[in-house]
């Protein structure tokens, strides 16, 4: 059991917002000087999110805009191959372009991601295309932190966030700091505590929690102080992530669980925080503890940071269990009161 109040009666478990973009992966291992050639895949942090939870059996939907080129068709033809409902994508018409994440494998464990953001398309989704019928269908919304970054998408994602409290719709929050995307990191961590202090789930690693504490405890770097400010506004659940070393998630009654790692040879680094974090949120939406849903993020994390891609790799509920099973089956994780 967890401590989040799923409404009943909605068609949909989960729309998610924001950016819908390509990720161009690297085939070569090197530094991108030296690659030639790349894998296509559907990329953006909440659409690959969208994608685990679909692929794991929710009922997802999608809030943004898509460039009217082939990128843009190539999106919104895996949306539809993908289950996700995409009757809220608007193809833009003002020539901007879709968001390209090229990514370079030096090794395994040293990769980077080189982002191609300029006039992208994913931050020209506006408060008209967020429509509360549409809201008021789901049991759930995703926001990912770069929505904020620009207008108009900064001013429609506080609109989809009003009206989902509107209706009791969950609103998790996936940090997820680009820092490409932003002017300053000050502006960063004024619009994230913004929509922080909003937010029943809110997910980040250390460093972006760091971040978005910058003006109010500069100082901070503990968990649980940062656990505990943000369960003063409406936070019910907090997961803080730590790479390979696994996570904590705290949750406003004091309960603090440690997440399980399942440690693999990955094939890249990237990817693991929106497999992680669809594994995570379907745990949620499924009524299980936050460390059963750790559990399933964790395992999820190791798949895809083990395959080449991220969308494409996020795996179904019966990969997830027989990952699981090689590790001795269920992995114990500890929880106590603090
Ligand atoms: N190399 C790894 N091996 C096994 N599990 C991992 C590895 N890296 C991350 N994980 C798991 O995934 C979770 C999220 O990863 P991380 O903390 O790196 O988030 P992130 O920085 O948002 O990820 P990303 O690199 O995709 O942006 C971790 O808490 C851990 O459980
Ligand atoms: O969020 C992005 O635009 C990049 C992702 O698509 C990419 O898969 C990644 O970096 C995941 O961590």
């Amino acid at each position: 059991m967890n401590n989040l109040v799923f409404q009943k009666n909605r068609d949909l478990d989960l729309i998610a917002l924001g950016r819908l973009a390509v990720d161009l992966n690297a085939n070569e291992m090197g530094p991108m000087e030296e690659t030639s050639t790349f894998s296509k895949y559907l990329g953006g942090s909440p659409a690959n999110i969208c994608i685990a939870v679909s692929r794991l059996g929710l009922k997802s939907g999608f809030i943004g805009r898509v460039a009217d080129d082939q990128f843009g068709r190539f999106i919104i033809n895996y949306l539809k191959d993908s289950g996700i409902d995409y009757s809220n994508v608007t193809v833009d018409e003002s020539g901007a372009k879709t968001g390209l994440t090229f990514t370079e494998i030096k090794s395994p464990t040293d990769c980077s991601i080189l982002m191609y953001r300029y006039n992208a398309v994913d931050l020209k989704f506006d408060i008209c295309d967020v429509k509360e019928e549409y809201i008021k269908r789901s049991k759930a919304i995703l926001i990912s932190g770069t929505a904020l970054a620009a207008s108009p998408s900064r001013e429609a994602v506080f609109a989809a966030v009003e009206l989902a409290r509107k209706h009791k719709t969950v609103v998790f929050f996936d940090i997820d700091y680009r820092p490409y995307t932003w002017k300053s990191v000050e502006e960063t961590a004024i619009y994230y505590s913004l929509l922080a202090e909003r937010c029943d789930v809110i997910i980040g690693t250390r460093e972006e929690f760091d971040m978005l504490e910058m003006i109010s405890d500069p100082d901070n770097e503990d968990d649980d102080v940062t656990a505990n400010k943000w369960f003063d506004y409406n936070a019910k659940i907090m997961v803080i992530k730590h790479g390979k070393e696994g996570s904590y998630a705290y949750t406003a009654e004091g309960k603090k669980y440690t997440g399980a790692v399942f440690p693999v040879i990955p094939v890249k680094t990237f990817g693991a925080g929106d497999s992680y974090a669809g594994g995570f949120i379907y745990g949620l939406m499924q009524g299980y503890d936050p460390g059963k849903a750790m559990e399933l993020g964790a395992a999820s994390a190791s798949i895809v940071v083990s395959s080449h891609s991220c969308s494409d790799a996020m795996p179904d509920i019966n990969k997830i269990h027989r990952f699981i099973k090689q590790y001795d089956g269920e992995k114990s994780y500890d929880v106590k009161n603090i």
